[in-house]
């Protein structure tokens, strides 16, 4: 039976755990890097920079001496140089608005990553729970909103509306030889934030950091792309200093034309690829998920790996109320939102109850209702979207458009998962209501980004709705101090925790296409994480100072999903057959052999 690890996490994926940072700076000389450039090239190129790092026989060797100050430093003295940078900076800036430190962070942080990726990369791994909420949400929502005026030096590759026809020959300019990860925005709903046009380049940039520090993929094997079709944004249009195509989005054929035309450059270039969709308007979500996904190896995140941490939540949340899993099909489930994120979620929850209770899909729609902006979706509903039909209520239960009040007091559901992109709208009225329901540990998941678009802050979830509940949102927020002198837990339900792992495995299986084996495979090695005695506690997600563990085992899950789907054709070396005859340990031995790690290797010129 599905998910029967659930509930035992092994004692050696405990022991392996690491918490908290583990800064230690290894003496063993790495491998050597080959490089076809010398001289000041070499220190105005972020892959290979190594700043005051390079030592003096590799500047003779490289045509740099003379070029930087004589001094060597290590690369924990450079790292010890930074730390104390930042943390002058947090001093210096103590007080102001918190979007003002927040961007102040975020530019020291660019700056490093524009000169010194080792370095960039091993500050953000080490400190990733502190530095997360910079390059990731929310402050890499604020850094879009403003990123026409933040931009100074390119990253990744934007193919636009007038590329039409050129892309085949455009994707041969990106320096690198082999790209591993792409993930691609057509800048159409950055997070919460709607139609931010080309400045959605922010994401695919943060998502690709993600990759690095979660995943260890090679920094110079990932490529973030910006396929600017216009913006309908009129705020954009109008800004002189917009630096996206001015014109409406293109709709339609045109469309879709452009993406086929991208992703065939893009397949051509590197067969091997993993292309992850990010933050496209639901229509094309969706459209381009139908339409790729037998074709290309590639994902939507927002539809897919938001769905496996939801669920993975969502089965934690049955754990914390002391009942057996089987019961998930008894939960009252209301998602607010009915977007690309509602829709995967509620999808992909409703496929679980009917695998766990051997029915079909419709009858395990019984306890699920979406909400739109419209109020509660039925079958009376006009212009019903296609993907939601499934889900629609008989009005007769309750009534076509009935407000997120109307329906919690009425369903008294056990979870209130919100995947709106609206601020605030777990009012107090909503989570006050949640006190009726007919769980012992009501969840309340506010999984919109930024945090502004949380649907509730964890402060009034526990405030309004009771200390008993378990909480979760998108963005982080501090755990909170309850009356009783308890702590209540705020989780990260984000897809973070699997969009690295699921990449990572697709890619290291060999497989062509990712199955929804291989991310329900993703979404039960999440779920089955967390100890028993954690859960009870409220902690359904993990501490993301352990992502690459977490995401080592999630790799090796989605990895062994495609051998049984018999697709994974092995990656370099490690043919089929290797993979197929490797443990459920090798595996994950296997995944974690393969992750970059950030240190300095010996750089050797080549013509
Ligand atoms: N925590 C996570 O890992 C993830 C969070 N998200 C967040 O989810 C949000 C939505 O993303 P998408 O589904 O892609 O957006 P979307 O634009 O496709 O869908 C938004 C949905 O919310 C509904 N809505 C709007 N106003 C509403 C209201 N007042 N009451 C009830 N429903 C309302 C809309 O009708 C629509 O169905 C964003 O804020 C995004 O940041 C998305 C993916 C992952
Ligand atoms: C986390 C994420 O993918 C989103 O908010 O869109
Ligand atoms: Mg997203």
């Amino acid at each position: 039976m599905m998910w029967k690890n659930i509930a035992g996490f092994s004692k050696a994926a405990a022991a392996a755990r690491t918490h908290g940072s583990r800064r230690c700076f290894s003496t063993a000389i790495p491998g050597p890097c080959i490089v076809h450039k010398r001289g000041a090239d070499i220190l105005h190129d972020p892959w290979f920079n190594k700043d005051t790092g390079f030592p003096l026989t590799e500047r003779d060797r490289l045509g740099i001496r003379g070029l930087l100050p004589p001094r060597v430093m290590t690369c924990e003295q450079q790292y010890d140089r930074f730390i104390e940078s930042f943390r002058s900076l947090e001093r210096n800036t103590a007080g102001q608005p918190e979007n003002v430190v927040s961007l102040a962070k975020w530019r020291i942080l660019n700056r490093l990553h524009d000169r010194n990726e080792t370095l960039y990369y091993r500050v953000l791994i080490d400190n990733i729970k502190d530095f997360a909420p910079i390059i990731y949400t929310p402050t890499v929502g604020l850094v879009c909103q403003n990123y026409s005026g933040l931009y100074r030096r390119p990253r990744g590759m934007y193919f636009s509306a007038k590329d039409k026809g050129e892309m085949m020959s455009m994707i041969y300019n990106w320096p690198a030889q082999q790209v591993d990860m792409i993930v691609i925005t057509d800048g159409s709903r950055i997070l919460g934030l709607g139609d931010l046009g080309v400045q959605g380049i922010g994401i695919p940039i943060g998502k690709l950091d993600m990759y690095v520090a979660a995943a260890g993929i090679n920094p110079q094997r990932v490529l973030p792309i910006m396929l600017d079709v216009g913006t309908n944004n009129e705020k954009l249009l109008q800004n002189d200093l917009y630096l996206g195509v001015r014109q409406p989005r293109l709709e339609g054929e045109e469309y879709l034309e452009i993406i086929d035309e991208f992703m065939e450059a893009a397949f051509t270039r590197w067969p091997k690829a993993v292309v992850q969709f990010e933050d496209f308007q639901a229509k094309w979500a969706f459209e381009t998920l139908d339409r790729y996904r037998k074709k290309f190896c590639m994902f939507n995140d927002d539809v897919q790996g938001t769905a496996g941490v939801a669920l993975a939540g969502l089965l934690g949340t049955v754990r914390a109320q002391g009942r057996p899993l089987s019961d998930f099909v008894n939960q009252k489930i209301v998602v607010v939102g009915a977007g690309s994120a509602g829709l995967g979620v509620t999808k992909m929850a409703v496929q679980a109850v009917a695998r766990m209770a051997g029915i079909s899909e419709i009858d395990a729609t019984k306890n699920f209702y979406l909400i739109d902006k419209d109020g509660l979706v039925t079958t009376e509903r006009t212009k019903l979207d296609p993907g939601a039909v499934l889900f629609a209520k008989n009005p007769a239960e309750i009534r076509e458009g009935a407000s997120i009040v109307e329906v919690v007091k009425k369903v008294r559901p056990h979870v209130l998962l919100g995947l709106s992109g609206v601020g605030g709208i777990f009012n107090e009225e909503v989570l006050k209501a949640m006190r009726e329901s007919d769980s012992c540990k009501p969840a309340i998941f506010a999984m919109s980004n930024p945090t502004l678009n949380a649907e509730c802050t964890a402060v009034d979830a526990f405030k309004h709705a009771g200390g008993n509940i378990v909480f979760a949102s998108g963005s982080p927020f501090e755990n909170v101090e309850l009356d009783n002198g308890k702590v209540g837990h705020v989780n990260q339900a984000n897809n973070m925790y699997l969009f690295p792992g699921i990449g990572l495995g697709t890619l290291l299986s060999g497989a062509r296409i990712v199955t929804d084996g291989m991310l329900q495979a993703a979404s039960e090695c999440l779920a089955s994480y967390m100890t028993d005695e954690e859960v009870q506690k409220g902690i359904l997600y993990p501490s993301i100072n352990n992502i690459r563990h977490i995401t080592a085992e999630v790799g090796a899950a989605v990895l062994r999903a495609a051998v049984t789907d018999d697709i994974a054709e092995g990656h370099g070396d490690v043919g089929p057959k290797d993979l197929g005859h490797m443990s459920k340990e090798d595996t994950v031995n296997y995944i974690t052999r393969n992750m970059w790690f950030p240190v300095y290797s010996p750089l050797v010129h080549e013509k």
